[in-house]
């Protein structure tokens, strides 16, 4: 086909189109009939015509009837005077002159351009990383789960609610198991609709900019958005905020990458609808102005303050054409939404799941030894696991973790509290998260503990607007919050959450253990202590206390001005040992108990507890690997323990004691299908006095769930010798 048929058929094709959105009909027109392609009196009829759209529909009378070569002619008129909406349409290929000189000129522009942002986003600093270190991209980045999909109010307290594998099917079940891949975040929805903006919302933490971060190192590396986005410009709102004066959008561009304003410029001008904007933190935006502001702000080269000019980018004001994708936290998504251009779409970073965590933590060790021993170690916690679907936490566990691999010790020696872990959790957003801070930090922990007690009291994990505008003096800018917008008959409506019931829980223990003396005689001795047993729903707080009084965990704390009082800690060290020398504890409550002394991590403490306690019994329950873990910690922080009983072992778990079994004076074993060598490992240590020095050991063996046989190996001194 011929340059002149291939415009026609571009006119043909468009034609629908144009007659709705040319505006300078008479400008063309003009220049037709000085290029002799329009006779008098047809130009008399269209200028003599009421609208654009009639105008154009009579000078498609003569277009028509003039053939190609006057549509061809109509063609370069149209690039020279509707350059934008020539370009919106998408041009024949057969490029005029002016545009062979724009694309040679700015295509090795936009390549350099490329170079430089795979080079500077390949790399990651981390939290912890010194002067000139760093890690790769690739080494860390993960697919976190993204939905495009609100939840209801039933969903959402569904999710904050559950955890470990019970929280992996209700997010499957969300997603029916597709996460949306980010080089899909613009695709055509199933009517065929593709976005002008996209939301992208998560929570702290959650990988925001660092998702930004993976889209822009993967558009320049040619894998993503290949022919949709000519050039994707990177903007962070918290670096808007701090450029002074007043400027364009060209010039704000221009701060925030290695082209210039000249440059940016044409890139921008030439084909505005290949370009993708992408905004990253839309919370941390200073809004100066009202939003349903509706000053005119058109032009790319307008200054005004820098907040504003990204202001009108969000409206469409400037670059009407252009794609915008802007991250925020679930505080700001409303404002957001009625700022920002249509048609949009909202997508959501829930975080990772099951497999994404166990992905994280294979790119982070890269050895596959020490990858199954953290994470077998970390998935046996069901809190842990559960807390890794946020990626900061992930990134906090392989770390600490990674500190023991170097320093000798195994994933599960000297193991870190799952208390340690959220302290280090709130301080990593404290650090790193949280910009101009408008409250000090003891008076932010203490509003939101208050909150979070409220809710535990009250059994409530959705918190309305009015408790929390009550409790927390700015809740948009609080890191450790989730906003929610539900339906409610004909309204919205607004509640709040932590980011889940276990931060809920903790936040509580931390407003508990920083009360003063009175206040915490008040509310946690007497009240929560006192019948701790019969409020299971305070069963997790009451261990994040003890997790609390542990001395690194108070020393961490004293660096935020947080102390714990001298005296409440005492109280809750009374009241366990109370506890394990008193009365019968059922199996619930021993485990409870192992569990506290296990968050306290205090070895003097955990021995004098352990060894007042006469009778450790677990009832023949099944154990859980952390319940294991904590009974395992306990034993071996002590020399001797009066008796434990009933306790069901599995091959694994007996491996696991075996070392330990000497301490106990009496052990009555359930020992659930035990290998032959399992029991020959028993006998040996037994016989070889590992074990058993005037000790007695039953143990009943177990085979498919039923008693097979019980010996008794009670051996004396002397035979043990
Ligand atoms: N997809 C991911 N893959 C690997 N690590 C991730 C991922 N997302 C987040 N992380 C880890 O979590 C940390 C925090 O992520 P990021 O800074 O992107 O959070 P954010 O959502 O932007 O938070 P905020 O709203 O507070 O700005 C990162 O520095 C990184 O260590």
């Amino acid at each position: 086909m011929d340059q002149d048929s291939e415009r026609a058929r571009f006119v043909d094709d468009h034609w629908a189109k144009l007659v709705q959105r040319v505006q300078m009909v008479m400008a063309i027109a003009d220049e037709l009939r000085s290029g002799g392609m329009l006779k008098y009196e047809p130009y008399c009829k269209i200028r003599a015509a009421d609208t654009n759209q009639e105008k154009m529909r009579k000078l498609y009378e003569v277009l028509h009837s003039g053939g190609d070569k006057v549509k061809s002619a109509f063609y370069c008129s149209l690039e020279k005077h509707e350059p934008s909406l020539f370009r919106a349409l998408g041009s024949t290929g057969h490029h005029t002159h002016s545009e062979k000189t724009h694309s040679s000129e700015i295509s090795p522009v936009i390549h350099k351009y490329m170079k430089q942002i795979c080079s500077e986003y390949q790399h990651v600093t981390e939290y912890n990383s010194l002067p000139g270190e760093y890690v790769l991209l690739s080494e860390r980045f993960t697919q976190p789960l993204i939905l495009q999909k609100h939840r209801d109010r039933i969903e959402r307290e569904e999710e904050i609610r559950s955890s470990g594998e019970r929280l992996q099917q209700v997010l499957s079940s969300r997603s029916s198991g597709d996460s949306v891949h980010l080089s899909s975040l613009f695709d055509p929805d199933d009517h065929g609709n593709s976005p002008s903006s996209v939301i992208l919302q998560g929570n702290s933490g959650n990988g925001k900019s660092f998702t930004v971060q993976k889209i822009m190192m993967d558009w320049a590396s040619g894998d993503f958005y290949k022919g949709r986005f000519d050039i994707v410009f990177h903007l962070k709102c918290k670096e808007i905020n701090l450029i002074p004066g007043e400027k364009s959008l060209v010039e704000i561009l221009s701060c925030s990458c290695s082209l210039s304003s000249h440059e940016i410029s044409q890139i921008l001008q030439q084909s505005p609808e290949k370009v993708l904007v992408v905004i990253d933190g839309f919370d941390e935006l200073k809004l100066t102005q009202d939003i349903n502001d509706t000053s005119a702000h058109t032009d790319l080269l307008q200054k005004a303050p820098p907040v504003d000019t990204l202001c009108a980018l969000l409206r469409g004001r400037i670059l009407p054409e252009s794609f915008l994708l802007v991250s925020s936290r679930s505080t700001a998504t409303d404002t957001l939404s009625n700022l920002l251009k249509g048609p949009q779409r909202f997508s959501e970073i829930v975080g990772f799941s099951e497999k994404g965590v166990e992905e994280y933590f294979q790119k982070f060790f890269q050895n596959e030894k020490l990858f199954r021993e953290a994470y077998t170690y970390v998935k046996a916690n069901e809190t842990l696991i559960t807390a890794c679907s946020i990626p900061v936490v992930c990134w906090i566990i392989c770390t600490t973790i990674q500190e023991r691999f170097t320093s000798g010790a195994d994933a599960t020696s000297g193991l870190e509290t799952t208390t340690s872990i959220y302290v280090d959790f709130v301080c990593t957003l404290l650090e790193h998260h949280c910009q101009g801070l408008s409250q000090s930090v003891p008076t932010l922990l203490r509003s939101l503990g208050q909150l979070a007690e409220r809710g535990m009291q009250e059994q409530q994990v959705l918190l309305d607007e009015k408790s929390v505008n009550e409790t927390i003096s700015d809740p948009a800018g609080n890191p450790f919050l989730c906003k929610f917008l539900f339906k409610r008959r004909i309204r919205q409506e607004t509640m709040f959450s932590f980011m889940h019931l276990s931060f809920q829980e903790f936040f509580t223990a931390l407003y508990y253990v920083l009360l003063d003396e009175e206040e915490s005689q008040r509310k946690l001795t007497r009240s929560l202590l006192m019948d701790s047993f019969s409020k299971p729903q305070f069963a997790a707080v009451v261990q994040f206390a003890f997790g609390l009084l542990n001395k690194d965990v108070r020393l961490t704390l004293k660096k935020y001005g947080l102390f714990i009082c001298p005296k409440t800690q005492a109280h809750l060290k009374e009241w366990i040992l109370e506890k394990v020398k008193g009365c019968f504890l059922s199996s619930e409550a021993v485990f409870f108990v192992l569990h506290c002394l296990y968050e306290l991590h205090e070895e003097d403490f955990v021995k004098e507890a352990m060894e007042s306690w006469k009778r450790i019994n677990p009832d023949g329950e099944f154990l859980r690997r952390t319940d294991f873990c904590a009974l395992l910690y306990c034993s071996q922080c002590c020399q001797r323990i009066e008796e434990i009983s009933e306790l069901r072992l599995t091959s694994e778990d007996f491996s696991m004691i075996l070392p330990e079994l000497h301490k106990f004076k009496e052990a009555s074993l359930i020992m659930m299908d035990p290998s032959v060598s399992d029991l020959s490992e028993l006998i040996y240590a037994l016989t070889r006095g590992q074990t058993l020095s005037s000790q007695c050991v039953c143990v009943g063996i177990y085979q498919m769930n039923y008693p097979v046989y019980s010996l008794n190996l009670s051996i004396n001194e002397e035979l043990s010798r």
